[in-house]
């Protein structure tokens, strides 16, 4: 562990403390009470080290953020503040500048206490959150808007968990992609992750795809059949618009939520799978149980753990880092540009069918692109008309401006770092002060 003669470092139960994280598996570092790095252990060294580039001395948020002001001066949680005032753990997920880029770091922070209960020192612990990326990304869920990160550190504390988690959002807001990343995330990870769609299926259909059927338990069941709950044993269980499961289904449901047993069709046998439970709705599940349709009990037992999934329009800022993924994805090596002014009729749009609709209208472009750029005339007319109307502009609206605002009244660095702060470029910031009226 390297670490040099600060004056608070030299005190014994930081020393010691120092000499014990050496062995941690964990990237973990020792900060002074004035955000110093007093040591950093080798797990942290190998995975955000840069050679030529000590951290030990160095202030952490300059480290983490290429910030020149602490985290709560630049508009965002800072646990060291918050672990000051409560002598308690905190944990935080924060996008930190890596060696690799900007990453998804999951960081909790302990302060270590002396005799008299004052802070002498704070041990840091990081993880890369491995459920989602913050640049281009060749698959997998992309985000670093703020509304998006509420999502993903909801993720992260629900992953390691057997708590059933409700993914709620609108259409094509990623709840499928959420429900993998949750899986690949648990310990049931090496587990199957079975995906059962409960849209358009009768109550008969419904039950014999969970459950399964015994052979000659209906007609035309020629052989016995293993339903998805018995497929997902040891894994997770999808259920994909639950609130599309009929009324008489749903107690069936929810006795295999509650005692993990079920028979199938036709048999007698009473099985019992151990599966995780995720589910997911874009209907409003709570009104749908004071309107009936919808079992309350049910409803409680699916959503001990809801999870809001942003729209797209409230997550604009990342807009750029989707096109590119999905580009990507789409075209692979081939990926077209785009030029700037198709860049801004799609910043412009509201996309009511949120990233499924942008992958839509990027597959259609490229086909158009012959010159190896997405032009306005390759967008469908609804894109074209986005700038006629400045009223349908969401992302661009009254949400939008006061995040920028509330950014320019605590942000204590410069527009630069303000910038890097919001994800955005410099002169992108100065243009959107602009069109807002902030400059
Ligand atoms: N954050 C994200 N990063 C990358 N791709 C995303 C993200 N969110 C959604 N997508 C992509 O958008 C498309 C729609 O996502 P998905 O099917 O998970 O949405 P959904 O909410 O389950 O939609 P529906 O409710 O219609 O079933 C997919 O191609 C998915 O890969």
């Amino acid at each position: 562990m390297s670490s040099p003669p600060f004056p608070s470092a030299s005190e014994p139960q930081v020393q010691a403390l120092i000499s014990y994280l050496e062995h941690e598996v964990q990237p973990s570092i020792v900060l002074d009470t004035e955000y110093n790095i007093l040591a950093a252990n080798g797990a942290y060294q190998r995975q955000f080290g840069v050679a030529g580039t000590p951290h030990v001395g160095a202030k952490c948020y300059r480290v983490s953020h290429q910030y020149g002001l602490p985290c709560d001066q630049a508009g965002e949680h800072c646990p060291m503040r918050k672990a000051h005032e409560t002598r308690a753990p905190d944990r935080v997920l924060h996008i930190h500048h890596t060696p690799r880029g900007p990453e998804h770091v999951d960081v909790e922070l302990r302060p270590i206490l002396d005799g008299d209960g004052r802070v002498v020192a704070y041990v840091e612990r990081l993880s890369t959150v491995v459920a989602a990326s913050a640049q281009p990304q060749q698959d997998g869920l992309v985000g670093r808007a703020p509304a998006f990160q509420e999502a993903l550190a909801a993720l992260q504390r629900a992953a390691p968990a057997q708590i059933p988690v409700l993914l709620q959002g609108e259409s094509g807001t990623g709840k499928e992609l959420f429900a993998r990343a949750l899986h690949t995330s648990s310990a049931r990870k090496r587990g199957p992750l079975v995906v059962v769609d409960c849209t358009g299926l009768t109550e008969a259909l419904l039950e014999s795809e969970l459950f399964g059927h015994e052979k000659g338990a209906f007609t035309g069941a020629a052989q016995r059949k293993i339903g998805l709950a018995e497929t997902a044993h040891g894994g997770t269980l999808f259920l994909d618009e639950i609130g599309d499961v009929p009324m008489a289904m749903q107690v069936k449901l929810l006795r295999l939520i509650e005692s993990g047993t079920f028979r199938r069709v036709g048999g007698l046998e009473t099985l019992r799978a151990d599966f995780r439970l995720v589910s997911a709705t874009h209907k409003p599940l709570k009104d749908m149980v004071a309107a009936g349709s919808f079992r309350q009990d049910l409803y409680y037992r699916i959503s001990a753990f809801p999870i809001r999934l942003p729209a797209l329009r409230e997550r604009s800022e990342d807009l750029p880092l989707l096109i590119d993924s999905l580009l990507q994805r789409i075209a692979g090596s081939a990926a077209p540009s785009i030029d700037p002014a198709a860049m801004k009729r799609l910043s412009l749009y509201a996309y009511p069918g949120n990233v499924r609709e942008l992958r839509n209208i990027l597959e259609r472009a490229r086909l158009f692109a012959d010159d190896g750029c997405i032009h306005v005339e390759h967008l469908s007319v609804e894109l074209r008309e986005a700038q006629a109307r400045p009223s349908a502009r969401p992302g661009r609206g009254q949400g939008e401006q006061a995040r920028l605002a509330h950014a320019l009244a605590v942000f204590r660095g410069t527009r630069s770092e303000l910038a890097q702060h919001l994800g955005m470029s410099e002169r992108t910031l100065y243009r959107r002060l602009r069109e807002l009226g902030l400059e």
